[in-house]
């Protein structure tokens, strides 16, 4: 399976993937009642009917291991996907639905950034079985998963029968009774405690399992392999919030998380998961309704491409042709619609658009891409109104979207870099469309508003977060060169430290003025980005990766640009914000709101440009450092730095995102997150009310299932 994390991630397996929303809006004053309604602190402990998680502990302290936690979920065979889970209840978004171990109790870790390959957990598998790290009950869970296609097609698929996903969590237990029934000791006895006589009666009546088969012989190596092929997930980087609240450094992960692996894939995932250590969390994206298919996603990068490659990839690597909803809608547009999605993905991704735009991101100039930006504008052009000809509404249009999805990022990362000299806009004039008309050619939705509405700019331009922190970080040289001025010990400030204001006293520009009601000020040379932009390209992104790491960042993006433009009392703020909120606490589930604002200071520590990730260099002087353990900038700061800062994502790559991520300076990134630091006061306020909201909702849903 793949998986999608930031930049994107790896996988179930098969090696680098060619790679909604909690609702209920009270007003603010309800918000703020609310605050002390839910003193967090109380309720970062989750106890239902089903998990038992304390989130703060999970995502600050290595040493809390809640064990296996399964949300309302059974395991039924579906047709023509094997097994697969479904709920049997409904379920609100952000509630946990599986938290997993991984076999062995280990993963396989590597560098940040590069994604493990199947073969290398293969082998890290054998080796574990060989020293005897992989107990009967690992082997047994091993054999309950799917182990690919027959090798003669004519028999049936090898797939272990499995009556209940609770034979995944008693497996132990299950065993050792068995051993005891056999007479034998409890530990380890023969071939391993649990191998009982051949047929395993005991166990086998009881579970439906035959216990003695399962978990006896050591796996083959070509068992491993098929395991590690078809059921293993992968990620690059680790989770990037919680790695530096636990202090641990950020790291590629692979491995294979049993329960995890009986999902089946969607190209419109209803789930996220993510590694907290060696856990797997998997929380739901959005609301499902009892008996829904619980699913995720196989595709990394992939999830953003249209349905030939995403088919493609997914029949090649695991002998499917996925029939998902998002699949379905695809498969059956007129064929104009068809063509322009293919249009405009390949006008992103064509090998010469790539080479262009490697070129001129090293100087950042916009001008060599008035070509591109003309074409990538008219594509996105023709499918917006291929898409209206025919008709096509809400989800499907925002799926054929995310199918084109590099076109819309590549001309908004366009359109955020620095115009060009008008003499070379002259020159590069795309041929075709004459026009201005086409190099303003709209965006879908409000992205429009970032071609040159927006207040303040010049027509036709947009200033990015990063373009537009240049005249501010020249000022911060001239200050004093931009290290001391926006160091982490900076950022804490920003947070509420010594200055309380989200002042930077060193730079002596103000970030928000001294008063919760007073208007960010800017300094003059500065020009504003426009929030919209990343804003809609989180709308199109939370259709098929809803609370990944890429939708994450856009989202705080925006909400970093409308604090920058508007100041942060404005109600555009708010809602950019909320929308902030809305996404950690899909991701994280329960945490207190303590938690989740070290998970948000943590992940700002993150280079970001669109949704791109990249990284922050360390911070430049000991004056950078917090306390260790408590969570602040500077731990996550070194964990961080173990990164390659130019490590982007695999979609980055294509066009300009890496690259525009890399123009900006540290100043501009850490300038980035401390425009967004002063929003943290509001941060805490909505956050109370909308936690408030969404127990009670799944008060409701768990009343109901009783
Ligand atoms: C990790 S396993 C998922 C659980 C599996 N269904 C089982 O019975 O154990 C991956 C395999 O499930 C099947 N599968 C997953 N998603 C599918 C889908 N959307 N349509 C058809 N088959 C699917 C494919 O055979 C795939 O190789």
């Amino acid at each position: 399976m793949q998986c999608w994390q930031a930049p994107l991630v790896g996988v179930f397996g098969q090696g680098p993937a060619p790679c909604r929303r909690l609702c209920r809006r009270p007003g603010l004053q309800a918000f703020a009642k609310l605050k002390y309604k839910t003193n967090i602190a109380q309720n970062h402990t989750k106890k239902s009917n089903f998990v038992s998680i304390d989130y703060d502990r999970l995502y600050s302290q290595p040493s809390y291991k809640p064990g296996r936690q399964y949300g309302p979920l059974k395991l039924v065979q579906l047709p023509g996907r094997g097994r697969g889970l479904v709920t049997d209840r409904s379920v609100q978004a952000g509630e946990t639905l599986l938290l997993c171990e991984p076999v062995g109790g280990r993963v396989l870790d590597g560098p940040a950034g590069r994604e493990p390959q199947p073969e290398e957990l293969a082998a890290a598998l054998e080796e574990w079985q060989r020293e005897g790290k992989l107990g009967p009950a690992d082997r047994a869970r091993l054999r309950l998963l799917y182990e690919g296609p027959p090798a003669d097609p004519s028999s049936p698929a090898p797939t272990a029968a499995c009556p209940s996903l609770d034979d995944f969590r008693k497996l132990e237990d299950k065993l050792r009774r068995q051993g005891a029934r056999d007479g034998g000791p409890k530990k380890a006895r023969g071939k391993g405690f649990g191998a009982g006589p051949a047929g395993g009666a005991a166990g086998g009546a009881e579970t439906g399992i035959d216990l003695a088969s399962l978990s006896a012989p050591p796996l083959s190596p070509s068992e491993l392999r098929r395991l590690a092929k078809y059921d293993s997930w992968g990620n690059a980087w680790g989770e990037l919030g919680a790695a530096g609240l636990r202090g641990e450094e950020l790291e590629a992960v692979m491995g294979i998380w049993p329960e995890f692996s009986l999902l089946n894939h969607s190209c419109a995932p209803n789930t996220v998961a993510f590694t907290v250590g060696s856990c797997m969390l998997v929380q739901a994206v959005r609301k499902l309704p009892p008996g829904a298919e619980v699913t995720t996603s196989y595709l990394a990068d992939l999830a953003l491409a249209p349905l030939q490659q995403r088919r493609q990839w997914l029949q090649g690597a695991y002998g499917f042709t996925c029939a998902c909803e998002r699949c379905q809608a695809e498969s059956s547009l007129p064929p104009a619609v068809t063509a322009a999605v293919s249009a405009a993905y390949s006008a992103a991704t064509a090998p010469a658009a790539v080479q262009l735009a490697a070129e001129a991101r090293a100087t950042s100039d916009r001008g060599a891409l008035c070509e591109l930006e003309g074409q990538l504008a008219g594509a996105v052009e023709a499918l917006e109104t291929a898409m209206e000809e025919a008709g096509l509404e809400g989800e499907v249009r925002q799926w054929l979207r995310c199918s084109a999805y590099p076109a819309y990022r590549s001309l908004a990362a366009i359109r955020d870099l620095p115009p060009p000299p008008p003499q070379q806009q002259q020159q590069h004039q795309p041929s075709d469309s004459g026009s201005s008309e086409r190099r303003k050619a709209r965006l879908p939705l409000d992205m429009a508003r970032a071609a040159g509405a927006a207040p303040g700019a010049a027509a036709g331009e947009v200033g990015g977060v990063f373009s537009g922190l240049a005249g501010w970080a020249e000022a911060e040289v001239a200050a004093g060169g931009p290290q001391e001025a926006v160091g982490a010990a900076g950022l804490d400030a920003a947070f509420g430290g010594s200055s309380g204001d989200g002042s930077s006293s060193s730079s002596g520009v103000m970030f928000g003025g001294g008063s919760s009601t007073s208007a960010v000020q800017r300094p003059d040379q500065m020009p504003y980005s426009d929030p919209e932009v990343p804003a809609d390209l989180a709308g199109i992104v939370e259709a098929v990766v809803a609370a990944s790491d890429m939708h994450f960042y856009l989202v705080y993006e925006a909400m970093s640009r409308a604090t920058e433009l508007y100041g942060r009392d404005d109600p555009r703020v708010t809602e950019a914000t909320k929308h902030v909120i809305r996404v950690l606490l899909t991701r994280y589930g329960r945490p207190s709101d303590k938690l989740l604002f070290q998970l948000l200071r943590s992940r700002m520590c993150v280079g970001h440009y669109l949704g791109d990730v990249t990284q922050l260099p360390p911070p430049p002087s000991s004056s950078a450092e917090s306390t260790p353990g408590d969570g602040g900038l500077g731990q996550g700061h070194g964990a961080l730095s173990a990164v390659p800062r130019d490590a982007g994502s695999a979609l980055a790559a294509p066009l300009l995102g890496s690259g525009a991520a890399a123009a900006a300076s540290p100043a501009q990134l850490r300038g980035a997150a401390e425009w967004a630091a002063a929003q943290v006061a509001a941060v805490e306020e909505l956050a109370a009310g909308m936690r408030a909201d969404r127990e009670e909702e799944e008060g409701a849903g768990e009343e109901e299932a009783e």
